[in-house]
């Protein structure tokens, strides 16, 4: 049911080209070609086939864009759809989005996929998305998290860092859930957001709020008015333990027990594994605004890298001659890059790894422990760099000449100003940190900031090249960094899975292989191999 998608603005599809657009567990259910979708529309249709087939909706709500997928039940794609959602940076460290704007983006991405469907065939519908804090009054309706008291700004977004002195007062507790989180809670977590809240925005937020969502759970009340939280959210991000669930101890001791003496209504008192079906599924209001048919199966959701991770840990690769098909599905590291980038690995028994979030149990894979490593910035972290630069306007310019994308353009520039030598050895000379939003694991310090050595007064199109190959190496040691610290706990990794907006980057993908030194398979191409040095 779940799904989660690349991003292209604007667009909505049909087809064999789809398939490029995939990062969740849609990438390897089976042939996205051409003939299939046809047939498969052919059945509905007609109506005159004896089995016909059923679809499903999945909505990705990632930090740019919201999209939905209409798969059928053998999980082929039939359309594909995008919109891009509103960000808000009122100041430095504040990152804000509206609840109400992602609903209406769900809407219209639904209705895209489904457009021309006979929608009686549609048995349900899963949503994903970031891990951002929505907050609602008592009604319902949003609440501001701003200072201007703008209540259409209503979700602290997941890379949000304004509640630094609050999570260094929850980390000074050395609380046992913390043990849980990789020993250091990160600031991009929702406990030190709400005693933001509760601190800062007293009268206009906290003390008229009714509910704080992630918005992963926000998604699957608006469509069914189920308040039951996904065991994924819970785990990951607020503390909660599949096992012992809620720890009073731990609210209290951080000064938010009146959470606790609510008995946890205002954050999840009701838990379901992601994927349970949720109460009567879609109600008739949200059926209106999606297009959807009332009452079919909605399912509990998961976190947007949870959902990716979800889909290519658990991949068949049988029959494609890989090296990773045989080993065991603890082996692979799921990677899905986007806005950020997160490392998924799952094992059997606990494995506490210093810096790294989790062990979370059955908060991806069910029956699985999980440990979630990650960098903040990674995609922002090159557009960053990229369009900062003085060269940007001349390759905008090159680029859309010749009809390309800029990172299209700029990997074919390396190549031709590498001459003989490797594109790597390109940076010899210039190296950059890119902790240029502190660092989430393995060091978990939000203080860390980016570094960039071996500047020189030129500043061509030469060095912006050089500039963003030197940037995604840096990302691609973070991912090895990454790697090392979950090995030296107890994983054992052989195989990288790449999926999201980056993967779709050639030399994102090549450099992650050269540098971690392992297999990699992205989304695009499950039959060819990227080389290792
Ligand atoms: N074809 C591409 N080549 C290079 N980078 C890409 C491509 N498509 C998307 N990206 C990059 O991927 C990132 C967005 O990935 P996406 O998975 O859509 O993010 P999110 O889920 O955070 O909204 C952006 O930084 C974008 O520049
Ligand atoms: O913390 C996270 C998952 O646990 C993600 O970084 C967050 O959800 C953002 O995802 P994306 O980079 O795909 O927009």
């Amino acid at each position: 049911m779940f799904c989660s998608l690349g991003h292209q603005p604007n667009q909505s599809c049909r087809g064999s080209s789809l398939r490029n657009r995939i990062k969740g567990p849609l990438v390897v259910t089976s042939h996205v070609g051409s003939a299939l979708v046809h047939d498969s529309w052919r059945t509905t249709m007609s109506g005159g086939e004896q089995e016909m087939s059923s679809y499903y909706v999945g909505v990705d709500v990632g930090t740019g864009s919201v999209r939905a997928a209409l798969v059928d039940q053998r999980g082929v794609l039939v359309a594909f759809a995008d919109q891009p959602i509103k960000k808000w940076e009122p100041q430095f460290n504040h990152h804000e989005q509206s609840s109400e704007d992602i609903w209406a983006a769900c809407c219209v991405v639904t209705k895209k996929v489904i457009q021309g469907m006979d929608i009686n065939r549609i048995r349900g519908l899963g949503f994903d998305a970031t891990c951002s804090l929505v907050v609602l009054d008592t009604h319902f309706c949003p609440l501001p998290v701003n200072n201007e008291g703008d209540s259409h700004r209503n979700v602290i977004m997941w890379l949000d860092h304004r509640a630094v002195n609050q999570v260094g007062r929850i980390n000074k507790t050395k609380h046992s859930v913390l043990q849980y989180v990789g020993g250091v809670m990160s600031v991009e977590m929702q406990a030190p957001k709400l005693l933001w809240l509760k601190e800062n925005l007293r009268e206009t937020c906290w003390d008229k709020a009714g509910h704080f969502f992630d918005l992963p759970d926000f998604l699957s009340w608006k469509a069914t008015g189920v308040t039951a939280r996904s065991l994924c959210s819970l785990v990951c991000k607020w503390t909660y333990s599949a096992d012992k669930g809620w720890d009073d101890s731990f609210w209290k001791m951080v000064g938010l027990e009146d959470l606790v003496a609510d008995n946890y209504s205002k954050i999840g008192n009701q838990v379901l594994p992601p994927g349970a079906p949720l109460g009567s599924g879609l109600t008739p209001e949200a059926a209106r605004e999606l297009g959807l048919p009332p009452g079919i199966a909605v399912a509990t959701s998961l976190i947007d890298a949870h959902a990716g991770g979800l889909g290519v840990i658990g991949a068949d690769v049988r029959g494609h001659g890989l090296v990773c098909e045989g080993q065991p599905v603890t082996s692979r590291l799921a990677v899905i890059c986007g806005t950020s980038s997160c490392h998924m690995g799952i094992s059997k028994d606990p494995i506490f790894v210093p810096g790294v979030w989790g062990p979370y149990f059955s908060a991806m894979v069910p029956g699985f422990w999980l440990n979630e490593g990650g960098q903040s910035v990674t995609g922002k972290l090159i557009e960053h760099m990229v369009q900062g630069h003085a060269a940007f306007p001349e390759l905008q310019a090159k680029a859309s000449a010749r009809c390309q994308s800029i990172y299209a353009y700029l990997n074919s520039h390396l190549d031709l100003i590498k001459k003989a030598q490797p594109v790597g050895f390109l940076t010899v000379d210039l190296h950059v940190w890119p902790d240029f939003h502190g660092n989430r694991s393995p060091l978990a310090d939000l203080t860390l900031k980016g570094m960039v050595t071996g500047l020189k007064l030129s500043q061509d199109l030469d060095d912006l090249a050089i500039l963003y190959l030197a940037t995604v190496q840096a990302i691609a040691f973070g991912t090895r960094f990454i790697i090392e610290a979950m090995e030296a706990a107890g994983h054992s990794l052989s195989t990288l899975f790449l999926c999201g907006g980056l993967s779709k980057n050639p030399l994102f993908v090549q450099m992650h292989a050269d540098i971690t030194g392992g297999n990699v398979r992205n989304e695009q191409s499950w039959e060819s191999c990227v080389s290792k040095t």
